[in-house]
């Protein structure tokens, strides 16, 4: 089974992916560096030189990959919810944990490598209220009261353990 983190850009998907990892001895696997090895460009240059069509393209083959793995931790981007046949693809191999990371606290961290919100802060506000029910719809586990990613990493480790275990 692998271990797939959803959620909010800036909600620590790739920070807590990276602590589990460690903590799990399972490796880990981030669809948007994937898209960015496959592509040979980062995010905001795909952005900005092929659209977000074609970037959401890129990551539903990068989903696709991913979900062929096993035992591995999978950290996606936060719109990995917006094509079903992502989460369908991750949902056949593994556990999907949200991390539901307080919006304020989301709003306080850097987002200038990450072209859907820059500085503007509404813009996050936007994208929560147009996704919430869908990382809530997806998600097996939320995780929602901890505040450090460590604290959420060591909170859905024991979720996995006990799911994996049973
Ligand atoms: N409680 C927390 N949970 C997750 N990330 C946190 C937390 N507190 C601070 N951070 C920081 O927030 C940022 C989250 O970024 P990142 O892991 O790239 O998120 P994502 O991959 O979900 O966009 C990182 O700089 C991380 O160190
Ligand atoms: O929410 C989104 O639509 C996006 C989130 C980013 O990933 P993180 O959630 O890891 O920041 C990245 O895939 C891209 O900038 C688009
Ligand atoms: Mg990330």
């Amino acid at each position: 089974m692998n271990l797939v983190l959803i959620g909010m850009p800036g909600s620590g998907k790739s920070t807590v992916g990276k602590i589990l990892s460690k903590m799990l001895c399972m490796p880990l696997v981030d669809t948007d560096a994937l898209v960015e090895q496959t592509a040979g460009k980062t995010i905001p240059e795909l952005f900005a030189q092929e659209g977000e069509r074609a970037f959401r393209d890129r990551e539903t083959a990068a989903a696709r990959q991913a979900a062929e793995l096993d035992n591995t931790v999978i950290a996606t981007g936060g719109g990995i919810i917006l094509r079903p046949e992502n989460m369908e693809a991750l949902a056949a191999t593994g556990l999907i944990f949200f991390r539901d990371r307080d919006l304020e606290d989301i709003i306080g961290e850097d987002h200038m490598g990450r072209p859907l919100v820059g500085k503007d802060p509404d813009k996050l506000r936007i994208l929560y209220t147009q996704r919430i029910d869908f990382y809530r719809k997806y998600a097996q586990y939320t995780i929602s009261d901890t505040k450090t990613a460590e604290e959420a990493a060591a909170r859905i480790a024991a979720l996995y353990r006990e799911a994996c275990q049973s």
